[in-house]
């Protein structure tokens, strides 16, 4: 059977050819290469406390219709002002309703770093994220061989980016590692079946060496999940449904803020 990864993967493939066949990769490129510089998402994730990275995100195939977000670039300015160091946009349409427009948007709206959000299979994609503006780029672990993890990832940083490498499981975390990741997020959600698994990231952190960053990513309801995550080692929480789906997106985000830089909060092992 097809996995839920797979089928996404099948149809990112087929819109990057088309986006491609509008606007070749040389097209690009130079885009990318006009942009103003890439911020430095590492130094945000550094600053003292859990870091919440906030993400505009309309739907998803585990959870169909989230919200109905009319205008990304306000609700990026409200993550901002309640304290996100960083907003993650979804740019997948298919099945998270997501594009470059919404990168676009929320990346002339605020300051901190931004991340693009998407199912990477290729070089296209990641001088596209640069030249839209993005910061960070989310590199899978699952959907890439290694050689071309490898390559992606030495393609983000040398257009001054950062690689966010995902992971879900000890064996995907030594391919991250292998391939020079840096800032690792482990996914509590199995691309391939969208089983939420809350332990994951307990399980694999301690594995991680100290100085790498370590994101705790889905399935945060609000402070508890970020003081857990906290206890087992997160430098950051990536949370979607539970911000897009406040009734104040801003004040959802200042509780976690708030939460995570409180001196109860466990610190970050670094
Ligand atoms: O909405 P949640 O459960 O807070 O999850 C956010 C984020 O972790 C999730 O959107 C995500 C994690 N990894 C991904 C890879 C692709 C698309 C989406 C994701």
């Amino acid at each position: 059977m097809t996995s839920v990864l797979e089928s996404i993967l099948d149809g990112v493939r087929g819109d990057v050819a088309a986006r491609e066949s509008a606007t070749d990769l040389a097209t690009v490129k130079a885009a990318a290469a006009a942009a103003p510089p890439a911020r430095d998402a590492v130094a945000a994730l550094r600053e003292p406390g859990i870091a919440v990275i906030a993400e505009v995100k309309r739907k998803s195939p585990a959870k169909g219709a989230l919200a109905d977000i009319g205008d990304p670039a306000s609700l990026a300015g409200s993550y901002a002002d309640g304290g996100a160091r960083i907003i993650s946009v979804l740019t997948e349409e298919r099945r998270f309703g997501g594009s470059l427009a919404d990168l676009d948007a929320v990346r002339a709206a605020v300051d901190v770093p931004v991340l693009r959000k998407d199912f990477i299979v290729g070089p296209y994609q990641v001088h596209e994220a640069r030249a839209h503006g993005a910061d960070v780029v989310l590199l899978i672990v699952a959907a890439l061989e290694q050689n071309t993890l490898s390559a992606l990832l030495d393609r983000v940083e040398s257009l001054g980016m950062t690689a966010l490498v995902e992971v879900n499981n000890e064996a995907e975390a030594d391919r991250a590692l292998q391939a020079g990741a840096r800032v690792i997020g482990v996914n509590a959600r199995n691309l391939h079946t969208l089983e939420v698994d809350r332990d994951n990231f307990a399980r694999i952190a301690p594995g991680l060496p100290s100085d790498v960053l370590k994101i705790a990513a889905s399935g945060v309801r609000g402070t508890a999940d970020l003081l857990a995550y906290a206890g087992a080692g997160a430098d950051a929480v990536l949370v979607g449904e539970g911000l897009v789906t406040a009734k104040n997106p801003r004040s959802a985000v200042s509780d976690l803020v708030a939460a995570g830089s409180h001196p109860s909060c466990p610190k970050p092992a670094r």
